[in-house]
């Protein structure tokens, strides 16, 4: 009987670790876990990331890239990293870790020796812009608005916990210095030459998440429809299990995914007005994070029929 992969989740007592390893129960893997007591000290990291084959990352940036230089450490006893932070999504030697992206990636992602997981917000956006960039519909320089709501889960535990209690606002913009920390991530990957304006909102809900972009048909390639786009994305998404091209609805509500890993991409299209609206709602924590990240394991341990 072959032995089952050991995976370490440095951060498994948080939003994201606890998530993935909820999601990691049912599967033919071992988990070592360090006592909670001692869940950031270096010493006992470092010893649980040796006996292991994959560490999966839930750490904010900066313990993060520690945590990289502690496995870095190990040299040949260095185990596979799955990092769920934002610090190494757009770093040079790293795969991203969206299978959907192209032909190709997941297989990239199965063999790679460390992987980003893409942030909640870049996984809405990119699923919907990188594939008219490619089909040669929205030209690179297009200046791309993105708008976005997420749960309040998308702030971990701090703003959960501000939420849980009295006081917090129904809705609120944030990111107002258009400096969020995911514009490059999806400045990047997306293919686009011009930084997106990213406005991100955050509501009085626990997870889910919509994200939106609007367009101006004329100022696109080729005279296209909103069908037009609704085809380009079919075709590309045909066959893939987390995110669906569905048809446009009248209203969307960010919660409607909560507790799914699945994503739903739209374009809502006014014909006369020549005005399109591309939308994805996912849950943050789902195909935004956990269930993402699950996607990842299961092609770096090679679990796919498990
Ligand atoms: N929440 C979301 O929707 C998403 C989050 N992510 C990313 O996942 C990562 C984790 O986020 P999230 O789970 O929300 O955050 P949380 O704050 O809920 O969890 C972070 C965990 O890391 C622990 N931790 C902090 N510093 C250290 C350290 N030096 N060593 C070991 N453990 C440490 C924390 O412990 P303690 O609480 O005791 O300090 C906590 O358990 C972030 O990088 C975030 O960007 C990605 C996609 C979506
Ligand atoms: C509501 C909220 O605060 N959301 C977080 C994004 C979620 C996150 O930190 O996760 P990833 O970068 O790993 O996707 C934020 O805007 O910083």
């Amino acid at each position: 009987m072959t032995q089952k992969p050991v995976v370490f989740i440095d951060g498994e007592a948080g939003t994201t670790g606890l998530e993935i390893r909820e999601r990691l129960a049912p599967l033919p893997v071992t988990l070592h876990s360090v006592d909670h007591a001692h869940r950031k000290d270096p010493a006992a990291r470092k010893e649980a990331m040796q006996a292991a084959d994959l560490v999966v990352l839930c750490l904010p940036d900066d313990a993060s890239r520690e945590a990289v230089e502690m496995a870095a450490e190990l040299g040949d006893a260095s185990p596979r990293i799955l990092d769920a932070s934002t610090a190494f999504r757009t770093a040079p030697g790293w795969v991203y870790g969206f299978p959907e992206l192209e032909a190709g990636q997941a297989e990239a992602i199965a063999i790679a020796p460390c992987v980003a997981n893409p942030g909640c917000y870049p996984t809405g956006a990119i699923a919907l812009l990188r594939p008219l960039v490619e089909a040669g519909v929205m030209d690179a320089h297009y200046p791309v608005c993105i708008n976005a709501i997420s749960g309040y889960s998308g702030g971990g535990r701090s703003m959960i916990e501000a939420h849980e209690r009295d006081g917090s606002p129904a809705f609120e913009l944030y990111g107002l210095k258009l400096e969020h920390k995911h514009v490059p991530e999806i400045h990047q990957h997306a293919g686009l030459k011009r930084r997106p304006v990213f406005v991100p909102s955050v509501g009085h809900f626990a997870r889910g998440m919509i994200v939106s972009i609007p367009l101006h048909l004329d100022d696109l390639n080729g005279n296209v429809s909103g069908e037009d786009l609704h085809n380009i994305l079919e075709k590309r998404y045909a066959g893939q299990d987390h995110v669906r091209v569905l048809a446009a609805e009248p209203k969307l509500s960010a919660e409607a995914l909560a507790g799914s890993d699945r994503m739903e991409l739209r374009v809502h299209a006014n014909t006369q007005n020549r005005q399109a609206l591309l939308t994805a709602r996912l849950d943050n924590l789902g195909k935004g994070a956990s269930g993402a990240a699950l996607q990842n394991i299961r092609l770096m341990l090679g679990l796919n029929a498990a």
